[in-house]
């Protein structure tokens, strides 16, 4: 048996980009924005393979374009490939106490635990008529105003979360809540930039005075920004609390049960920031590009109709107990993930921890592997016509996604996705049901439909994407309108019996 030594010294260093001396193939990434680094990384993995090497200013990076490479190192070997080596910007932001961008340590770890108790199935489950609510309230605004669906998916994705997490629901996308964690998102999103922040490519600007760099001055005043806004918020929950004013939610019972929890102070209000910063965003994102689907794919949207009028009728509305009933529109929840993770998704690094050797490659530790979604969730073998959005691929027997039994399957635990191993997303479940709740509402209320001019000819328009880490949509037309006065008298009454904070 030969000792790792030994292997290693047999072991070659995998293809990719030649680069320039000591800067790597940094000039190339520093001079894109993150879609064009998207296509860059789609064409290194075309051009030298599932496993390409590429290095930037001596940091090592690969890139994974094989489903099974990645399950294999993030997964099986996930205690050495679950670190983070976030960019230089992001980690000086959150001080490297944000779960999401954090090294995996023991922090992290008591991170991870609070998160998976927070949104677990069982407290999903607790809080799940609380979110069956906020679609309702949501289908009701979108009844009124149908144009009004950017703020009002804003409003849902936000408010699931804050209901659930924080206990009070948000009842506008201009709420002063949305608005300034939107601002800072916006701005924590950009700070992956190698474009904004030339220090995530270039170590030696990190040493630089901040007077000589106003990105360095930006970075501090994000930080600063950061911290004032959770402890604010903290102080405020305590208070809440105290006074016997708060209403249910984890915070609450976290604040309530502070010795049940492994977390340090500063770590819960980072955990709690990370379920609000990495928990809106997405499913924003997925409900946009939904409705855009919708409009594109209009045979989808009669079967989504169609099984949801079987199923509830045209009585009442769908609610989450008719989730096992509904695996159509679960697939559509999951091909319209896919869909958007392909165009649009870049996904968060993993990075190594020690040396390794996988086929014969030996990787350096610190080496930070980046599994590219455009081209895993389009394997061939997996996805036979993974270039189309077809929901098919999960319901029907001869394709190599499907899996029974359908009142289970489709969903989207272990879903690429969603990511691997332990830094898989742990808001995978609240995420899903948030996304199948409001399409099986909105299937069953509206019809979803291009705008058209005078002459009835469809306005159609080409999907865009924001150009950061987790972009959304740039703004698009849809016409939303009721499908009939009864669904829509169903709707309002509804609204009137709700019960939000
Ligand atoms: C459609 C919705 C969502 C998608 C597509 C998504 C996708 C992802 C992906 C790809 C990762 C990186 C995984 C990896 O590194 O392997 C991730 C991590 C994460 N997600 Fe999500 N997510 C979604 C919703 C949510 C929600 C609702 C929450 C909060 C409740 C959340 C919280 C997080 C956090 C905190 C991490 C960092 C985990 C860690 O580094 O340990 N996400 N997500």
């Amino acid at each position: 048996i030969l000792s790792t030594r030994q292997r290693m010294q047999g072991a070659k260093l995998p293809p990719g980009p030649k680069g320039w001396p000591f800067l790597g193939n940094a000039p190339e990434l520093a001079s894109a924005n993150i879609n064009g680094i998207i296509g860059i990384f789609k064409k290194w993995g075309q051009e030298y393979g599932a496993i390409t090497q590429f290095s930037a200013m001596g940091d090592k990076q690969v890139i994974l374009t094989d489903e099974k490479i990645a399950r294999e190192l993030f997964v099986k070997r996930g205690n050495k490939y679950s670190d983070r080596g976030a960019p230089h910007a992001v980690e000086y932001i959150s001080m490297k106490q944000n779960p999401g961008f954090r090294p995996k340590d023991e922090g992290w770890r008591r991170q991870r635990s609070m998160m998976q108790s927070a949104v677990n199935i069982t407290s999903i489950n607790k809080y799940q008529s609380l979110m069956d609510d906020e679609a309702t309230f949501t289908l009701h605004a979108l009844v009124q105003s149908p144009d009004s669906f950017h703020g009002e998916f804003l409003r849902y994705s936000y408010s699931v979360l804050t209901t659930s997490l924080l206990g009070f629901s948000v009842r506008s996308a201009s709420d002063p809540y949305i608005r300034q964690n939107e601002d800072f998102t916006a701005e924590l999103m950009n700070s992956f930039r190698p474009d904004c922040f030339p220090s995530n490519v270039f170590p030696v600007l990190r040493k630089m005075p901040m007077w000589l760099m106003p990105s360095l001055r930006t970075m501090e005043r994000l930080r600063k920004e950061y911290v004032d806004h959770m402890w604010a918020f903290r102080g405020r929950m305590e208070k809440k609390v105290k006074d016997g004013l708060a209403t249910e939610s984890i915070y609450k019972h976290f604040l309530l049960n502070r010795d049940e929890y492994s977390v340090t102070d500063e770590e819960s209000v980072h955990t709690f920031q990370a379920m609000i910063d990495g928990g809106t965003r997405s499913p924003h994102n997925n409900l946009l590009t939904f409705l855009f689907l919708m409009m594109e794919f209009p045979q989808w949207q009669k079967k989504l109709q169609k099984e949801v009028d079987d199923v509830v009728g045209k009585d009442r509305m769908p609610s989450y107990m008719d989730i096992p009933n509904l695996p159509t529109v679960r697939a559509i929840v999951k091909e319209t993930v896919r869909y958007r993770s392909i165009v649009a998704e870049m996904g968060i690094g993993h990075c190594l921890d020690t040396d390794d050797i996988y086929e014969d490659y030996f990787f350096e530790k610190g080496t930070v592997f980046n599994a590219i979604f455009a081209s895993i969730l389009m394997d061939k073998e997996t996805y036979p016509d993974g270039e189309l959005f077809n929901p098919a691929r999960w319901l029907e027997p001869s394709y190599p996604t499907y899996k029974e039994p359908l009142t289970l399957y489709p969903h989207c635990r272990n879903f690429p996705a969603f990511g691997y191993g332990r830094r898989a997303c742990p808001g995978v479940d609240f995420a899903e049901r948030t996304l199948v709740i409001m399409f099986a509402k909105l299937g069953w209320t509206m019809n979803i439909r291009w705008p058209a001019d005078e002459n009835g000819n469809e306005l159609r328009e080409t999907l865009k994407y924001e150009p950061v880490p987790a972009p959304r949509p740039l703004k698009f037309s849809c016409k939303l309108e009721a499908r009939d006065s009864e669904r829509v008298n169903i709707v309002e009454r509804a609204a009137r019996n709700l019960n939000l904070h």
